[in-house]
């Protein structure tokens, strides 16, 4: 009988995954659906909840940090229908209506989900929320939401002069401002935006290097009145605007398919066919870096589903080689610096990884996480003070690695497992189900070993 290669173990809250790929070598192929896109998750059900009429919304990840947002909204009055089928209803309540919460809103683990709403609930007068979070998201840096919201004069109060969740929040009519963001966050970007709703006049901002655009894409969608200057790198919003429920496609996240490019990419003998993927050029950054390595990638059947670009991705293996990723490319591919980091333990030559300072303050310390796991499993890899160092071509051996409860850092340990020597133990790796649920199927899908 052959063993199986991947298996998962609980252990009391807690998820085991082994990896032990086969002494004949493995590889993956087939045909595989990713989940929704996470950004776009949020932001339907949000702009659903403050629209007025119904929004129905196909493909929506069912991951837990949607499963977050919903909970926040339902607590606000929004009825939305149970995350148990990727066609999700929003009946909203209409612009400036979000009730008083009878009890903390919980992001749980979502910077998105508590950044984004923030913006939301500033500009609500008259209303008193008090936003937590679960250990991580309370040690992520809110000012950098909570500075530009005060200059508009939003009324918040938090941990640790007042940078930290729990937050409270005091709703405010708030004065329009334009905001020069030191930092490319479209977290940052998207918060002003939603807070510019429900102030008089134009709100607007302006990021040092184009971050992810699904906010400017679907606010225009749902009726509100943009200006967008590319050349600076500004959006104006017009306040007041009527918002309608829409009908939203989520198309597939690129930042889960980054999994499978690397995977496909690095495991000698696979070819996978990635279908319906959003192919946003805010968040192509990944497939950029890719081909700078030598990767084997195609792009088939692009098509546009509710104003965002979609494609099949085809990868096939292939020996990469090393490259430099810095500057304006890292906010287009920030979510996928630890499967890059991957990516470059096989590849040939020397991989830097630079101006990814951002990293530190995620779901964990992905530099530090990445190279002191990775570092357990002999990867060549040193962290800098704002990316990371990999010298390719070591091989790696099996270890007993930790994500840390950061989804990503669970899923990339993963697959840099399915190239290593022995048996892999990666603890907490439930931290998955955050923006990934199925990951663990359909990597045994891949692989042949269901
Ligand atoms: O706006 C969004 O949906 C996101 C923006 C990014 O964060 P920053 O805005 O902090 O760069 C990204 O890392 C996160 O996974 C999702
Ligand atoms: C950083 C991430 O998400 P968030 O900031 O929403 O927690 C992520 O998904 O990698």
């Amino acid at each position: 009988m052959s063993k199986s290669i991947i298996n998962l173990q609980s252990v009391e809250n807690q998820q085991i995954l082994t990896i032990t790929p086969p002494n004949t070598g493995l590889f993956l192929q087939g045909t595989l659906q990713i989940p929704g896109d996470k950004s776009i998750s949020h932001r339907a059900l949000m702009l659903g909840a403050i629209a007025e009429g119904e929004t129905i919304i196909e493909g929506l990840l069912l991951g837990e940090d949607p499963r977050s947002t919903a909970e926040c909204f339902r607590a606000m009055g929004a009825k939305i229908s149970p995350l148990n089928s990727d066609k999700v209803t929003v009946q909203g309540i209409g612009l400036g209506k979000l009730e008083e919460p009878q009890d903390v809103l919980n992001a749980g683990n979502s910077g998105t989900t508590m950044r984004l709403m923030l913006g939301l609930l500033a500009s609500h007068p008259d209303r008193l929320f008090c936003v937590t979070g679960d250990a991580s998201l309370r040690s992520r840096p809110m000012s950098r939401v909570i500075k530009p919201l005060q200059e508009m004069s939003a009324q918040i109060w938090g941990r640790k002069n007042n940078t930290l969740a729990p937050l409270s929040v005091k709703g405010q009519t708030l004065k329009p401002i334009h905001y020069h963001s030191p930092i490319a966050s479209a977290q940052v970007k998207s918060c002003i935006l939603l807070a510019g709703l429900m102030t008089e006049g134009k709100t607007t901002v302006t990021e040092p290097a184009l971050s992810r655009d699904h906010s400017e894409r679907l606010l225009q969608a749902f009726g509100a009145t943009l200006e967008i200057d590319s050349k600076t790198h500004s959006v104006t919003i017009i306040g007041h605007p009527k918002l309608t429920g829409q009908k939203v496609i989520v198309p597939g996240d690129i930042s889960s398919a980054a999994f499978w490019l690397v995977a496909a990419s690095i495991v000698p003998g696979s070819e996978l066919l990635i279908e319906n993927v959003g192919i946003n050029p805010t968040r192509t950054g990944i497939l950029e870096a890719l081909e700078m390595m030598d990767a084997d990638i195609t792009l088939e059947n692009k098509r546009i589903v509710t104003g965002e670009p979609v494609a099949d991705l085809r990868v096939k293996s292939c020996q990469l080689k090393g490259c430099t990723i810095a500057g304006d490319i890292l906010p287009r591919l920030i979510d996928e610096v630890p499967i890059l980091a991957v990516a470059a333990i096989f590849a040939t030559g020397k991989t830097v990884i630079k101006d990814a300072a951002e990293l530190r303050v995620k779901e964990s310390d992905r530099l530090a996480v990445m190279a002191s796991e990775l570092t357990k499993m002999g990867a060549n890899i040193t962290e800098l003070s704002d990316g990371l160092e990999i010298i390719g071509g070591t091989p790696l051996n099996a270890a007993d690695v930790d994500s840390y409860t950061d989804h990503r850092i669970a899923m990339s340990l993963a697959i840099a497992a399915l190239n290593a020597k022995g048996k892999t133990i990666i603890n907490r790796a439930e931290a998955a189900a955050i923006s990934y649920p199925e990951f663990v199927g359909t990597l045994q899908q891949v692989c042949g070993d269901k």
